[in-house]
């Protein structure tokens, strides 16, 4: 595959349908106008920037619920739009940087880059798995489910057709879970997902897990890398603007140092960074939120 290709795409997703809080789809514009796409292009990368996405709206009359799931066709209608962007970008040799949005998004994205690259590992950075099915989640919210639909897990469901089960277990890794659901501990094990947790990057130091991490999914350093970066699963005194916090996250530095390290391999094909909620916070904090999402990405892109 190409390695490191020189062209970055900027796919702003400013959409909300996978869980109920407002303001997660206003994440892009703040990320962009927070200056990201000229410290990408100070790093050397040539970035394109077509705007940020218009989704087509449904109203919630004709998109009720289906079992427990909420805005089932609007959600699906934008991820199946995502994954074919992003696997153009893809396929045209650039590298495709979602901003989000809620994480329901990955779903598309992780889907285009499958598309073009099957043998992408996948790498989820996250306090929660996001891997609950339509039998096993208590919420609804899709944003809790996209890992489950990209592993084909679960009852089929028609509007989700078009989401091939592209990704294999032992291609998926986890860093930085703190909170997960019965159901989504169960499926962890019977699917032997490995998964470092908070827990874990205490044990042996966040060095050690990104090393064990990639040992797991990417052991010759050879396969493309999709990194899906959550805000949440940095600490909320780090990242407080996001969605659904959990105390006890990453460090400012241990998220550094995950996307530094990505950056290192030199196989990084694909990035999200997601649940950047802009109107969750004090203005001081939702300025902070908007930073660290920015730095991330420079960091995963060579910063
Ligand atoms: N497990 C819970 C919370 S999921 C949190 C989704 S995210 N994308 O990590 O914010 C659920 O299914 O609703
Ligand atoms: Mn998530
Ligand atoms: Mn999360
Ligand atoms: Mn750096």
């Amino acid at each position: 595959f190409l390695p490191n290709p020189k062209t970055i795409a900027v796919v702003g997703c400013p959409f909300s349908g996978g869980q109920p809080k407002l303001g997660v789809d206003k994440g892009p514009i703040h990320l962009v106008e927070a200056g990201l796409i000229t410290r990408l292009e100070e790093l050397g990368w040539r970035v394109l920037f077509d705007g940020h996405h218009q989704f087509e709206e449904i109203s919630a009359a004709s998109d009720p619920p289906i079992g427990k799931l909420q805005n089932p066709r609007h959600v699906s209608r934008v991820c199946e739009s995502v994954a074919e962007v992003v696997g153009a970008h893809v396929r045209n040799g650039q590298l495709p940087v979602t901003l989000g949005g809620d994480h329901s998004l990955a779903m598309g994205t992780i889907s285009g880059t499958l598309s073009s690259y099957p043998d992408a590992c996948v790498i989820w950075v996250d306090a929660h798995a996001d891997i609950n099915t339509a039998e096993t989640t208590s919420s609804g919210n899709i944003h809790g489910m996209p890992v489950s639909f990209l592993l084909g897990l679960g009852e089929k469901i028609p509007e989700y057709a078009w989401v091939k089960p592209l990704l294999r277990p032992e291609r998926l890794v986890y860093i930085g879970l703190r909170d997960l659901d019965a159901g989504e501990k169960r499926i962890l094990r019977e699917n032997n997902i490995k998964a470092f947790s908070m827990h874990e990057v205490d044990k042996y130091g966040i060095g050690r897990v990104v090393d064990m991490a990639l040992d797991h999914v990417n052991p010759n350093r050879d396969l493309p890398i999709h990194l899906s970066f959550d805000v949440d699963a940095l600490d909320p005194s780090v990242a407080p603007s996001t969605g659904t916090p959990v105390r006890g996250g990453l460090t400012f530095r241990e998220g550094h140092y995950i996307c530094e390290a990505i950056h290192e391999t030199g196989l990084l094909v694909a990035l999200d960074l997601m649940e950047v909620n802009p109107s969750l916070a004090d203005p001081e904090s939702v300025r902070q939120t908007v930073a660290v999402g920015c730095s991330l990405v420079c960091s995963a892109l060579g910063e």
